[in-house]
């Protein structure tokens, strides 16, 4: 039971308590490259600025799905619910015996020190969110200015916003001078065509740029038709697959796939984390892409050291 101080955001969706063990068998090493941990509030508060308060979901919990689900690893990213109070992610690092790294939200005010703590505790990337729900406006210089301070500790930038954002925020995007991380495939509109100019744009925005990766995750952020991951379903999120799998066939060494868990702000439904897992042979359907999308691709990335 929750002893949170805290005020669920009214119509707030728990994630979902004893997922389905995946029919898919992971490859050995996997890594969950994209989940959160909220609080619990009453060890790590929810940050005064922020736009919704979750229900917990603790570094603990999120551990037993990791093991449940068949992951060898996580990366714990900052969800806006916690600000640039990062002390909720970094515990889960440091608890982690090695298995989580994380990425951060940070202020230009940070110092150097400050930063150097956040890398030896496993941080690796700091991330941009501008999706305007939520999360104020920070002035892009002051974004550049954190960008070229962690790009000297090897660090990575995630940005995450809509699609209908890109044609504004290209040029500063395209200046980042770290590798650029997208969340989400930049939330398309998947009623739009593949091969629409929504989704015509990202992909030139991949390919056009080396160092901008995708994140082929959130399809159930992302559908419209479902069907959704619950009660066994073993094809979810349909319209989503032509989408997330041209960026993993397009830009093989270039994608991370994620949970998500626990599934912030969700409206219509709370998915399957196990389900969800099944979703991953749609989008990479050979042997050598899974291994890549979820093996080698995170680990250059967040362990390189290991490779
Ligand atoms: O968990 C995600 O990736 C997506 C989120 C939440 C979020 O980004 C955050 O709170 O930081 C969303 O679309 O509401």
């Amino acid at each position: 039971m929750s002893t949170t101080p805290f005020e669920k955001t009214p119509g707030w969706l728990d994630w979902y308590a004893g997922p389905a063990k995946p029919r898919f068998v992971l490859p050995p090493g996997s890594v969950d490259a994209h989940c959160h941990v909220f609080g619990p509030g009453a060890e790590f508060p929810y940050a005064p600025e922020r736009k919704y308060t979750p229900c917990d979901a603790s570094k603990r919990q999120l551990f037993a799905l990791r093991d449940h689900l068949g992951f060898a690893r996580n990366v714990v990213v900052q969800a806006t619910c916690h600000g640039a109070d990062n002390r909720a992610m970094v515990d889960a690092c440091l608890a982690s015996a090695g298995r989580a790294r994380g990425v951060a939200t940070v202020r230009r005010s940070i110092t150097d020190a400050e930063l150097q703590q956040l890398h030896t505790a496993g941080v690796r990337g700091v991330r941009f969110n501008f999706v305007k729900r939520l999360v104020d406006f920070t002035p892009k210089d002051e974004l550049m200015e954190i960008a070229a301070r962690v790009a000297e500790l090897g660090w990575h930038v995630v940005i995450y916003f809509e699609a209908v954002d890109l044609p504004e925020l290209w040029d500063f995007f395209t200046a980042l001078p770290t590798t650029v991380v997208v969340d989400h495939m930049g939330r398309p509109n998947v009623t739009q065509p593949v091969d629409g100019p929504e989704f015509s744009l990202f992909l030139r925005f991949m390919a056009e740029h080396e160092n901008v990766w995708s994140k082929v995750s959130c399809p159930e952020r992302l559908s419209v038709s479902g069907p959704r991951a619950l009660n066994g379903e073993q094809a979810a999120y349909r319209d989503v697959v032509p989408f997330a799998r041209t960026v993993v066939e397009r830009f093989p060494d270039r994608v991370l796939w994620g949970t998500d868990w626990p599934h912030p702000n969700l409206k219509d439904h709370m998915p399957d984390d196990g389900l969800l897992v099944d979703f991953i042979p749609h989008i990479a359907p050979t042997p050598e892409l899974q291994r890549k999308l979820l093996v080698d691709n995170p680990m250059r990335l967040y362990w390189p050291e290991e490779t």
